[in-house]
């Protein structure tokens, strides 16, 4: 089954569905005790509620079993009756008493969530054609029916095992007895609903980015496939003023397409289903990255965009059990961003240009160990020296106890793992920083270090910034991940000249930094749209892309190699001295660069000339300290300012993310 677009869809940034509620979801085990099991909001703890017991509406003593919480008696009567009759109380009662039974199943969420659906498929009928249960497809048959393989074997073992969990909360629920576990062979229908919940679920991102839970979908939404250039991605809404009450499906700009028997049983009931058991938990919507046409399949990714095509296909292959022919997989020779991403663009300083396998697994490996061991001791600092170690390149006086794959090795700045190595790298600069900063935070020489830490934190940042812009100017579904990074880069330059010598220039004199830019960059204009207001668009998104994104170029390409040049200045790390800008790899003369987003349908046939710098802003307003200020100020600004655009494209002006630029900026008297 698929989803086409039922008119042009001719801009980006248009929702595609109205808000879908889920049909069943789970907060993560990790928040079980902080946040709402109803809702996902965080708890307030003296006022956290426990679920009420079903049969005579009392609260469940939360000291009897490990059990959920809610924020509100409203969200406690909403959801108590499915935590019990679902069987997830049951559940947590079984592992009371059996810790172990959960040693194959690292966490309960994929279990809870799987409860849930088949209680929503009890109470409404188990609809079921073609090997789906009310249209969902369950990935068990397609793991079972595949040779051996270790890692299909041990999803299976995960569903087989799952399965068990869930038919014995259900024993219990129907006044079975909890005992000991009892082996039974008969627990297909579970296995087929965890396998639909592991086939079709995603993971639901709450308000600071972090991953609440989980939840599942009808087929408006769990029959859109992947694609690795998607035209499409979605957002959650947990609450807040866009909510709507009621389900409107004449907001449904998408519409199914496949097998017949299939689309009969199930397209009838739909908005019985959506009005169904679930009125509540965390809504999804799916909104345009690309214009599409009448008819055109609407796709999203299920992966990470930023891994090359062989980890992309692994990932897809052992999760859902496909290999994706998508257009940017099967592209030969392979897309500029992709050419760039894998082993064939990487730089090999002796004969060949090319990395071998056994090299590129070799520094994989590697990589996975150090930050694995970041994960588990928490040393920044060590975790620094040997990822710098890897991107630096494998240099003579290390080369004899090397393999020689790995010999006159180096990173390409734009090869995945270099990409990997700068997420971690720049967020451990920064708690190596803050940990730094809590110990010891009136010695002068601290202080220094403390602020150098930083200012490499906030190069990462930027590179990692200026990388994935590049690459996004060729692909522009990375869209999602270019708004995250500028804002990522945005804020940490802002945190950088708040920590600069307060003597030097007081913080209201930034508010004056806006001013200088303020007369003609499209960026400072949008500073005045209310959030969420649509009426502050004034012509399509696509052309407001181009206006604002050659807006924002203009006005930080002069001042970008000056304070890159600044963050990286003491920093005896030679990797970064192979990069001029990062905002340019052109110089690096590998592979020529892509014309700005020209190739991609994001801007049709528009001339490129409108390319054009708008201003050039940034005068020398003084020596030292001072100018650096104002110059890392003004990058910040601009970054925060050009990654709260991106987002309001892929996830509306309303959402979050912005929010949270505009609470930096306007909270801190930036602007
Ligand atoms: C969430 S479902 C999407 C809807 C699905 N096509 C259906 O008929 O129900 C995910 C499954 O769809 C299939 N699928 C999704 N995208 C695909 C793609 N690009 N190529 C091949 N199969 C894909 C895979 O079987 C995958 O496990």
């Amino acid at each position: 089954m698929e989803m086409r677009a039922v008119e042009d869809i001719e801009d980006i940034g248009e929702d595609l569905t109205h808000q879908i509620p889920p049909i069943a979801f789970s907060l993560s085990d990790s928040f079980l005790h902080s946040h709402c099991s109803s809702c996902f909001h965080p708890l307030n703890n003296p006022n956290k509620f426990p679920p009420l017991h079903p049969n005579n509406s009392n609260p469940i003593d939360p000291n009897s079993i490990p059990s959920i919480f809610y924020c509100s008696q409203i969200c406690s009567s909403l959801d108590s009756y499915t935590h019990f009759f679902s069987g997830e109380f049951h559940l947590f009662s079984i592992i009371q008493s059996q810790p172990n039974i959960l040693s194959n199943t690292t966490t309960t969420t994929d279990i809870r969530t799987a409860l849930r659906l088949l209680f929503f498929f009890e109470n409404f009928g188990f609809l079921s054609s073609n090997g789906r249960i009310c249209g969902l497809l369950s990935n068990i048959e397609k793991f079972e029916n595949e040779d051996d393989d270790d890692e299909e074997d041990e999803i299976l073992g995960r569903i087989k095992d799952g399965g068990r969990l869930m038919a014995m909360a259900r024993r219990m629920r129907d006044g079975g007895v909890s005992g000991v576990y009892e082996l039974k062979e008969d627990n297909l229908v579970e296995e087929i609903v965890l396998g639909q919940v592991l086939m079709n679920s995603v993971e639901v991102q709450g308000d600071e980015e972090c991953y609440l839970g989980n939840a599942i979908y009808g087929p408006n939404f769990s029959w859109i496939n992947h694609s690795c250039s998607p035209n499409a991605c979605y957002r959650f809404l947990l609450s807040g003023s866009e909510l709507v009450k009621e389900y409107d499906d004449s907001k449904l700009r998408i519409e199914a397409a496949g097998d017949e028997t299939v689309l009969k049983t199930w397209v009838c009931d739909e908005s019985k289903f959506n009005n169904g058991i679930c009125g509540y938990g965390p809504r999804m919507v799916v909104r345009s990255t690309k214009p599409i046409k009448k008819g055109e399949e609407v796709c999203i990714t299920y992966t990470d965009l930023l891994q090359p095509t062989a980890i992309r296909r692994s990932e897809l292959w052992s999760k859902y059990c496909f290999y994706c022919c998508c257009l940017r997989c099967s592209s030969s020779p392979p897309t500029y961003i992709d050419n760039l991403l894998q082993e064939s663009a990487s730089v090999h300083l002796k004969e060949s240009n090319t990395y071998s396998k056994e090299a590129c697994e070799e520094l994989t490996d590697r990589m996975d160990d150090i930050i694995s061991e970041y994960l588990l001791v928490g040393n920044p600092k060590s975790c620094c020296v040997k990822l710098e170690n890897i991107l630096k390149g494998f240099q003579e006086e290390q080369l004899k106890e090397e393999p020689s794959s790995l010999q006159n090795l180096k990173l390409h700045p734009l090869h995945h793992l270099s990409i990997n190595a700068y997420i971690v790298l720049a967020s451990a600069y920064k708690i190596h920083a803050n940990n730094l900063s809590a110990l010891h935070s009136e010695i002068d020489n601290h202080i220094s270090e403390v602020f150098e830490l930083s200012k490499t934190s906030a190069a990462y940042y930027i590179l990692l910034a200026g990388v994935t812009h590049h690459l996004f100017l060729s692909e522009s579904s990375l869209i999602p991940v270019a708004a995250h990074f500028w804002i990522n880069a945005g804020e940490s330059l802002l945190n950088l000249v708040r920590s600069l010598p307060p003597k030097t220039a007081g913080l209201n004199s930034s508010s004056k930094i806006s001013d200088k830019c303020r007369s003609k960059c499209m960026l400072m204009d949008r500073l005045g749209y209310d959030l969420g207001s649509d009426l502050s668009r004034s012509k399509s998104r696509r052309f407001e892309f181009i206006d604002i994104t050659s807006s924002f170029l203009a006005c930080v390409s002069n001042i970008m190699p000056t304070v890159w040049h600044f963050l990286i200045d003491t920093h005896h790390h030679c990797y970064f001295k192979y990069i001029k800008d990062p905002m340019d790899f052109s110089l690096l003369g590998i592979i020529s660069s892509p014309k700005l987003i020209e190739s991609q349908t994001l801007l049709g046939n528009t001339d490129s000339s409108c390319v054009h710098r708008r201003c050039i802003i940034f005068e020398d307003t003084g020596g030292g300290v001072d100018k650096q200020r104002s110059n890392i100020a003004q990058l910040g600004i601009h970054c925060l300012l050009y990654g709260e655009f991106l987002a309001s494209i892929c996830y509306s002006s309303d959402c979050y993310l912005n929010k949270y630029v505009r609470n930096l900026l306007f909270d801190n008297r930036w602007i």
